[in-house]
């Protein structure tokens, strides 16, 4: 299986969302990482055929998906991000509606959505409407629907958003078990969602991709950059001008420890650390102002 960019490009009127974009995916979990206005949303609804790029274009297996029309989209799940359901639907109307729009055959529809709910925890909730369900719950639907046709493209946008620590675990393995033999893409932002699952991550910025590597080779290429160092509070500053600050934890009154990101070793008594996904994401994405 061998999913091609190649080239893809997308202007909205003057503002270029994506610029050039050029990767090949075949199986495995991939993660779609870049802050917000990156151009993910921009790369996703041109997949999925919700939107038409300016140049360039996605190939499935060779052939270009646009000629592939809906034998391409059949063979796509796709989880938004808005929770855009049907409030008075139950869980189970809703996968059938789903099921039909797919055209799925009612048997095939019915045996499927036993396993998609069972899959995502959902079965006690299958004649619950879906107005009365938690927000995470929601989630897990849209991951259901998602997975219902057992689709060869798994396109998940911000999976694991509003959810607890527990349901994001949960939902994070789940997609490491259903990616067998899949092209999964997972865009986030939130670097945990993808660090233990992805065999690769495309780095997004601004449109463009910056890098496409594996969390292992992303994080090995910033050894000797990142420094623990206990400081007094009011020596902070010089640990801004040193570096990008990663973390500062409080230690006792009047001091703290600082996690920094710098090519060279800081000016004042540190201990190298071992380089994190987060430490990776900083260097290629910066920080926010204030840090
Ligand atoms: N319909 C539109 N018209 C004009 N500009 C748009 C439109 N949609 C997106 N953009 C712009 O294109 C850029 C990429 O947006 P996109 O939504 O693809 O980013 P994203 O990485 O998905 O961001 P987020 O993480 O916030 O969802 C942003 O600068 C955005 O403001």
């Amino acid at each position: 299986m061998e999913l091609t960019f190649d080239a893809l490009s997308k202007n909205y009127g003057k503002k270029q969302a994506l610029i050039g974009f050029s990767a090949e995916l075949t199986g495995g979990i991939y993660g779609l990482l870049g802050p917000n206005g990156a151009g993910k949303s921009t790369l996703m609804n041109i997949l999925t055929g919700n939107l038409r790029q300016t140049a360039g274009e996605i190939r499935f297996n060779g052939a270009e998906i646009r000629s592939l029309g809906a034998a391409f989209r059949g063979r796509v799940g796709y989880m938004p991000q808005q929770q855009t359901l049907y409030p008075g639907f139950t869980a189970e109307r809703f996968l059938l509606y789903m099921a039909s729009l797919r055209r799925m055959p009612r048997a095939r529809a019915l045996e499927r959505i036993d396993w998609a709910l069972g899959a995502v925890g959902l079965s006690d909730v299958r004649g619950k409407t879906i107005r009365s369900l938690s927000g995470g719950m929601k989630q897990r639907l849209l991951l259901a629907q998602a997975i219902l046709d057992e689709p060869d493209i798994l396109i998940l946008d911000e999976p694991t958003a509003g959810l607890d620590p527990r349901q994001r675990i949960a939902v994070r393995n789940l997609i490491a078990e259903i990616a067998l033999q899949k092209i999964v893409i997972v865009s986030t932002h939130v670097v945990p969602d993808v660090e233990y699952v992805a065999s690769e991550l495309l780095l997004l910025s601004e449109g463009r991709l910056l890098r496409k590597a594996s969390p292992a080779e992303l994080t090995h290429e910033l050894a000797g950059q990142v420094w623990e160092a206990e400081l007094a509070e009011s020596e902070l500053p010089a640990a801004q001008a040193a570096g990008t600050v990663c973390g500062i934890a409080r230690v006792d009154a009047g001091h703290i420890r600082v996690r920094l990101l710098a090519e060279k070793q800081p000016p004042f008594a540190c201990r190298p650390l071992a380089p994190e996904l987060e430490d990776v994401y900083l260097h290629y994405f910066g920080a926010e102002d204030g840090l």
